[in-house]
């Protein structure tokens, strides 16, 4: 058979890593503010800023129902979180600094398991 093209990443596991790091997020013990979507109803203004909310357990049902295309594409999701977090708490604030902390798990654990 055509000899496969080199310089293509092998992405056989990309779907088990996804499982792995999703995983080590929720169990997280600063992931409490990201385990559910944020009830707009409960946080005032929250609807009118933050254009396209995200959480830890829409990420899994996406996954489940293979929505994502590649690890690119879950990654992407999972630095939504962390960026709509940064862009409505302040930094100096409980739910702000857990977002910051798992920003730092995130990115510490996806390129040790993919470096
Ligand atoms: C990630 C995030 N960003 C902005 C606001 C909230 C949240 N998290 C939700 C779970 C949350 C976190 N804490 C409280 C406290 C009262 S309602 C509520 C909802």
């Amino acid at each position: 058979c055509a000899k496969k093209v080199k310089l293509a990443k092998d992405d056989t596991n990309d779907l088990a890593t996804c499982r792995v790091l999703l995983a080590e997020l929720e169990g997280h013990q600063d992931a409490w503010p990201f385990l559910s979507p944020v009830n707009h109803k409960a946080v005032p203004g929250y609807r009118k800023v933050i254009k396209k909310p995200m959480d830890f357990s829409t990420i899994r049902e996406k996954l489940a129902n293979n929505r994502y295309l590649n690890l690119e594409t879950f990654i992407i999701d999972v630095n939504l979180v962390f960026d709509n977090c940064e862009k409505f708490n302040e930094d100096n604030s409980e739910i702000g600094r857990a977002g910051h902390n798992m920003r730092r798990f995130f990115d510490k654990r996806w390129t040790e398991l993919l470096r």
